[in-house]
């Protein structure tokens, strides 16, 4: 069996080696390129096809993604899958509040753009938090700036990055495509595999548009006509360029941020949330209110200065964030149930502490 054209979308020995002979002879490999609701295709020697998958009792999503490779046979003119391959690498989405709730977004990815402005989004800290997601996927990070045509000194920022952070980082004017394919050449490799992560507004779709060549997905905000086939950002993606670089783009990356604060704030900060449950006062604002549980532990040292500013500045930024992706109405919903979870806890005590009940 021939596999050239498979080579291009990714195909690498990793997979190859996870075969028997028999699998080799009956069956063919493929990468799903593209999942929408109920539907997979998937690239395979001869092309695109679509993959049917039998009745399923769980979401697609939860067990597999853009740029997994499977294994599938040939029936009745159509594709099954017959066995999904190991990973190299797999991006995955924990929603917030629920336990056991796992979307996957990407597989066998190779390297992960970590993009930031140099205008208005650049943060060091939120930086270190993808860095944080990359790591824990088993990728690759590079720190790619953008509008990097905006400031004086863009080289500053990426020895800083160097520096700090000990990464690989270029800065690149994302609307000229010659620019982002000078800089990232070294991870534009044929047949590799990329995901971009970042904040809204970054320049993501930009990239993506320079490293395609063409003006594929909608920027700035701006829904083109989709009459021309373009992907509208709805849909999961895996994108191959002309020089067979292979990128994945879906909607769950573009919410990593939010995701990744959502849960990794209580996650990092547990042990001041658990303070903060036992302030005496529910409203309490942690600052010169009596009975503050942050006060105190801030006086002793349990808790240090810096570790409790850091957290209010990511707070803060958090804020920011969610007021910017949900409206309002949403971000009034995530404090009211943080509000809750510390007044019911609140409640439960009182109610031990005097044995009556509180009403509500
Ligand atoms: N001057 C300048 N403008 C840029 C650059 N990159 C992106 N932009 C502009 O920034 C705006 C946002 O870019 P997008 O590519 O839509 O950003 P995005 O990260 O995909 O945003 P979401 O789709 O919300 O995730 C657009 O108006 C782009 O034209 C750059 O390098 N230089
Ligand atoms: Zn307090």
């Amino acid at each position: 069996m021939q596999l050239d054209r498979l080579r291009r979308f990714g195909w690498k020995a990793f997979f190859m080696q996870q075969l028997s002979l028999v699998e080799w002879d009956n069956f063919i490999p493929a990468r799903i390129c593209n999942i929408q609701r109920d539907r997979i295709f998937v690239e395979t020697e001869q092309g695109k096809q679509l993959l049917r998958i039998g009745k399923q009792d769980c979401p697609i999503s939860a067990w597999l993604a853009v740029g997994d490779w499977v294994m599938a046979e040939e029936k009745e003119d159509c594709l099954w899958l017959t066995r999904l391959l190991d990973r190299s690498s797999l991006l995955r989405r924990q929603a917030a509040g629920q336990q056991t709730r796992e979307q996957l977004l990407a597989a066998n990815v190779d390297t992960m753009l970590v993009v930031t402005s140099l205008n208005q989004d650049y943060n060091l800290h939120r930086l270190q938090r993808y860095i944080m997601v990359a790591h824990d996927a088993g990728l690759e990070p590079v720190v790619v700036f953008t509008k990097a045509d905006l400031v004086e000194n863009p080289e500053n920022w990426v020895a800083e990055v160097g520096h700090e952070l000990n990464l690989n980082a270029v800065a690149v004017n994302g609307l000229d495509s010659q620019d982002v394919s000078r800089q990232l050449a070294p991870w534009l490799v044929p047949g590799e595999t990329l995901v971009l992560i970042g904040s809204s507004g970054v320049g993501k779709s930009t990239l993506i548009n320079a490293i395609l060549g063409q003006q594929v997905l909608d920027t700035g905000g701006i829904r083109k006509n989709d009459d021309k086939g373009r992907h509208t950002t709805t849909g999961r993606y895996l994108l191959h360029t002309e020089t067979d670089v292979n990128i994945i783009d879906t909607p769950g990356m573009r919410e990593v941020q939010l995701w990744l604060e959502e849960g990794q704030l209580a996650e990092v900060f547990d042990d001041i949330l658990q303070l903060a449950k036992q302030c005496y006062f529910r409203n309490c604002q942690h600052g010169e209110e009596p009975g503050c549980k942050i006060q105190s532990a801030l006086e002793t040292g349990l808790l240090s200065l810096d570790r409790w500013q850091h957290y209010l500045k990511l707070q803060k930024e958090e804020a920011h964030h969610l007021r910017q992706a949900q409206g309002i109405a949403a971000q009034r919903q995530h404090f009211k149930s943080f509000a809750k979870t510390v007044r019911s806890h609140q409640t439960e005590k009182w109610q031990l502490k005097t044995g009556k009940v509180k009403p509500s």
